[in-house]
């Protein structure tokens, strides 16, 4: 048999190994260089090229799989791809399509077997093997990366190689799917021109069914090859500057008839650099559908009908012009919701797009008429206020006030069917017209103002200053360093012990972790777990960070080092993953973590979100045996109805509490207080950050169980917890 596929391979299998060799390991770094800068519009193509020359690969391409508009088989777009190899990874990628319970599963295909002899006979020097990996979202296959190789393939090193992009290879084709298929794939049904997107080299991603009629080309005819090809004279007419193209052109039907169509063309994505056409073909002697319908799907977001970020900067480019001749101020705010991603993961996106349609419905009912909405996609919305006058501190205060009344407007709770959602907004503002400020540089200022006010707190109102420009450049780099600290794997885990309070025996363990960039200081979590959480990389470390504790807790059993707990700290952005329950499951079987010793800590403000999905997350965790405990409490808002419906093990007194006993009152009071409560509801208490003797007995009189702190260790290295341990153990206490 020609044909190995990687039966029992699993996606989650591939990130086992870590004896990596320095092959994969300087090809991930090549990679990871190569792919930090690059923009959503370049990655794919940038991937391909560095994945082709780094694993000496004959080609790569990467395709979309997408139900088609006719619903009766995938349809693959290729988001990547020269013209040479399309046929070829075509049928390969459908073979893969046609494999279905195996479609979570790399294939090794040996391209010298028969079935693939008519496409390979195509070629001069035809491949020999063709390796695919699907891409996967939320256990669905989106996706597929191939690769098609002259030499003998090694697949766990390509799977090594790939590994750390994963994650961006998803991110970038959800993007894809969500502008492009979304789009054409909703109004196309309902619209008799034909449609066509292609993408920036001209080659067609998606056609509608009634181009296939007007053409009398299939589907299958007509997508992979270019526009060129298919509409001869457009590309070369089409003028770049113009919003919106039209021409008159005589085309040739499938059966020879020749008939005049007007043909439409606009650019659509973001930025001035756009990365897809859209293309309406109207027969002149029977076109139905006003060309309004084309103008609105270009400008307008589908979703909440308000303008989309491309006719927000033509909007903006005319309101500079008028500022400037009438020497008037305006103002743009910038505003991003708060808790929109938490309701969006843990409720759905069905909730998460009623909510954006509701937000939109109140922001229009704050505006007056000649300002504009706009929604630039996700959960950003912008408001362009024009006409406030020629005194700045009046025109401030006026978009301050706006600000202020969207901010209340919107924190107003949501009722969706029987539930409360809780929104909030974070804005920035930047004022316009300003010395050699650009429409991109006001949208840019906007959005820097909007990310001050949501690191003071959110639920504010910041203005733009020049000091923020440097700030919001300086995360960025933070960001790219961040993101090479994990695809260089730069982390590292310290344990904190935790004892009892009665007889000092060791308890438990809490794993810190701590980034090691090569040749520096050792970087402490306050200085990234926080811009981590923001940025979303803090999934990935959270998962590497769990990884690693357990499989380290495994190993000192192993060696008959036992000790009774191990906690991890888990944060927001982790928690609400809707994948959270499967990833601490998969990382539970990987390693061979009994999770009847894992406590994952929560802080309270997770666990406020949204308390029906933390109750359901919670429950299916600890059916498994995984125990919980709330993390620095007493500093949040917790609820006493909810704290008892959630299936928590332990409370965490903060250390800020503890520090200033036995001289502050109020904070012994409080302590008290704590631990009287976990009594009551049979939670364990255990106090963090206990520096002195007169802390522990105060404690220890107030019935506090456990306790952690520098007064017995701070955290230790993975080699000093091991020798820590080693001295704790029962038998040598
Ligand atoms: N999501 C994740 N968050 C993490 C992870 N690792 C850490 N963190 C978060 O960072 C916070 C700070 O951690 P760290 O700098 O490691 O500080 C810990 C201890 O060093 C410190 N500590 C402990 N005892 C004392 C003490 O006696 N005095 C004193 N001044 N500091 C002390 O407290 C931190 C442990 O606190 P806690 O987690 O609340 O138990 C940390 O709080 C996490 O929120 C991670 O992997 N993922």
């Amino acid at each position: 048999m020609a044909e190995s596929r990687c039966v029992g391979e699993k996606i989650g299998d591939y990130f086992q190994d870590r004896g990596l060799s320095a092959r994969v390991l300087k090809a991930r770094t090549i990679l990871a260089g190569g792919l930090a800068n690059q923009s959503s519009d370049q990655f794919f193509s940038r991937f391909c090229e560095l994945f082709i020359y780094l694993s000496q690969a004959d080609s790569a391409s990467i395709a979309l799989v997408e139900m088609p508009l006719e619903h009766d088989d995938k349809q693959l777009c290729f988001i990547d791809h020269a013209p040479r190899i399309q046929a070829l990874h075509r049928s390969f990628y459908r073979l893969q399509l046609s494999q279905t319970p195996f479609s979570t599963e790399q294939m090794l295909v040996d391209l010298s077997a028969p079935r693939f002899a008519a496409f390979v006979a195509q070629y001069v020097t035809p491949a020999r093997w063709a390796w695919s990996i699907p891409i996967t979202a939320d256990g669905v296959t989106i996706g597929y990366f191939s690769v098609h190789f002259q030499r003998v393939v090694d697949a766990s090193e390509l799977i090594a190689m790939l590994a750390p992009f994963r994650l961006r290879l998803t991110q970038e084709l959800q993007g894809v799917k969500r502008n492009i298929f979304a789009f054409l794939g909703q109004q196309s049904n309902f619209c008799s021109a034909g449609l066509l997107v292609s993408d920036s080299k001209w080659h067609v991603l998606q056609v509608n069914d009634s181009y296939c009629q007007q053409s009398g080309f299939s589907r299958e005819e007509l997508l992979y090859r270019t526009l060129p090809e298919i509409m001869p004279g457009l590309v070369e007419s089409y003028d770049h500057d113009s919003i919106r193209w039209q021409g008159e052109f005589n085309r040739t039907h499938k059966d020879g008839r020749s008939y005049q169509q007007q043909e439409t063309m606009m650019a659509i994505g973001p930025g001035s650099e756009p990365a897809f056409y859209l293309i309406r073909s109207d027969v002149l002697s029977a076109s139905s559908v006003p060309n309004e319908q084309v103008y609105q799907l270009a400008f307008y977001d589908e979703l909440t009908g308000l303008m989309n970020r491309r006719k927000l900067l033509l909007e903006l480019n005319k309101a500079f012009t008028l500022a400037q001749q009438r020497a008037e101020i305006g103002a743009l705010l910038f505003i991003d919701l708060d808790r929109f991603k938490s309701i969006n993961d843990s409720l759905g996106h069905d909730v998460g797009d009623w909510i954006l349609i509701q937000v939109a419905k109140r922001l229009a009912n704050i505006v007056r008429g000649d300002d504009i909405i706009a929604r630039l996609g996700g959960d950003e919305f912008v408001l362009l206020l024009t006409q406030l006058g020629v005194n700045p501190t009046s025109a401030e205060h006026q978009a301050y006030l706006v600000g202020e009344r969207l901010i209340r407007d919107i924190t107003q709770p949501f009722q969706y069917q029987k539930q409360l959602l809780h929104l909030g907004a974070s804005v920035g503002i930047s004022l316009f017209p300003g010395k050699g400020q650009s429409p991109e540089d006001l949208l840019r200022q906007a959005d820097t103002a909007m990310y001050h006010a949501k690191s003071n707190g959110r639920q504010s109102v910041c203005f733009f200053e020049q000091g923020m420009q440097y700030q919001a450049e300086h995360r960025l780099q933070v960001y790219s360093q961040l993101r090479q600290a994990i695809d260089k794997e730069q982390f590292c885990l310290y344990f904190q012990p935790q004892h009892l309070t009665e007889n000092n025996a060791l308890i438990g363990i809490e794993a810190l972790v701590r980034w090691q960039p090569p040749g520096r200081a050792l970087i402490l979590p306050s200085q990234f777990i926080a811009f981590a959480q923001e940025s979303d990389l803090i999934v990935e470390i959270g998962r590497w960070v769990l990884e690693q504790a357990c499989s380290s807790f495994v190993r000192w059993q192993s060696q008959g080092l036992t000790v009774a707990k191990l906690s991890v700290n888990i944060s927001a952005r982790e928690f609400t993953q809707s994948n959270f329950v499967d990833m601490v499951q998969s990382v539970i079987q990987e390693t061979q973590m009994d999770p009847r010793h894992l406590q994952l800590e929560l802080t309270e403000s997770i666990l406020a979100v949204d308390v029906e999905n933390a109750i359901s997350k919670m429950n299916e965790l600890k059916a498994f045996g995984v125990r919980f405990s709330v993390d620095d409490f007493g500093t949040g808002y917790s609820s006493l109805t909810y704290l008892k419906r959630l299936p928590i093990n332990e409370l965490k007194v903060d250390r800020s509490f503890v520090r200033d006993v036995p001289h502050d009152q109020q904070n012994m009071a409080i302590i008290e207080a704590i631990i009287a409560l976990a009594k009551h509801l049979d939670f364990q208490v255990t106090a963090e950050g206990v520096e002195t003797h007169p802390q522990l007995d105060f404690l220890r009189r107030q019935g506090c169980l456990c306790y952690q702190g520098f007064l017995v260790s701070k955290p230790l290295a993975l080699a000093a917890t091991t020798r820590y341990l080693r001295r704790h153990q029962p038998s040598n206490v």
